[in-house]
């Protein structure tokens, strides 16, 4: 398919990737096409080499995403954007956290079949998963959760100074008032929504980068569930709407 090997090629070229890069890129592809139950609609390789590729690997641009060491991608799916960055970053160790067994054994059986050796594949949800709690430098997540929600799963994860960097669409004020009430509660700040152009059709996206700034209070992760059940943030933001009433 040489339209799709060259949209990699110049993939691998605009983020300077490592040379084992383009065979290793391909192989995920062949991975969503090849299985009639990946967990994803998008497997035709035109279509997913801009839709999942790219658009996972459009992070590289942020130095904290380039520089980091211990990245968890939260809500993996069908390993995205968790497997392109593990590919872009092989000194890198990337943790895909997906609740759903059968999607982490999608996960496990791509990274095998692009030879990927930094990826932990972590049948867990985020709010439960000991292991990871103040060790990651990057958490990475894209159509989890409300972006106030991410923060709650993100922020125990992080390390101090360590960031979130959350993929959305189109900008949404009431979501992002939320997040910030919420960020201010869990020790993280917004530092930045860059918008990105990933590839052709892909309009309105943005980035959202939250830093950790301070230390997550100990009641932090709550029970699983409870981050979207009783949704951080969500009484300051409609204390504010009463206030400009
Ligand atoms: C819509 S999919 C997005 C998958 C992938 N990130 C992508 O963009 O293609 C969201 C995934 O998050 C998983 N998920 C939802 N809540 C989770 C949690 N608390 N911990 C871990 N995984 C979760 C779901 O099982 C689902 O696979």
């Amino acid at each position: 398919m040489a339209a799709v090997d060259d949209v990699i090629a110049d993939l691998v070229a605009e983020h300077g990737l490592p040379a084992a890069a383009r065979a290793q890129l391909g192989a995920l592809l062949a991975a969503l096409a090849d299985d009639e139950h990946a967990p994803t609609t998008v497997r035709d390789p035109r279509d997913a080499v801009g839709v999942h590729l790219a658009d996972s690997l459009v992070a590289l641009a942020l130095s904290d995403v380039s520089d980091a060491r211990m990245i968890a991608d939260l809500g993996a799916g069908a390993g995205f954007p968790g497997l392109p960055l593990a590919v872009a970053l092989p000194e890198a160790n990337i943790a895909l956290v997906e609740s759903i067994a059968r999607k982490c054994g999608f996960i496990a059986a791509a990274a095998a079949s692009a030879g990927l050796t930094n990826v932990d594949v972590v049948a867990e949800r985020a709010e439960a998963w000991a292991d990871g709690m103040g060790r990651i430098d990057v958490v990475t997540a894209r159509a989890l959760a409300p972006l106030g929600v991410i923060a709650e799963y993100a922020a125990p994860l992080l390390r101090e100074g360590g960031v979130l960097v959350a993929w959305k669409g189109r900008r949404d004020a009431d979501e992002e008032r939320i997040a910030a009430a919420a960020a201010n509660q869990l020790g993280l700040a917004v530092e930045e929504v860059r918008p990105v152009a990933p590839y052709k059709g892909a309009d309105h996206r943005h980035l959202h980068v939250l830093r950790k700034i301070a230390p997550t209070p100990d009641r932090f992760p709550r029970r699983p569930g409870m981050a979207r059940k009783r949704p951080l943030g969500a009484d300051a933001a409609s204390s504010s709407d009463r206030r400009q009433r």
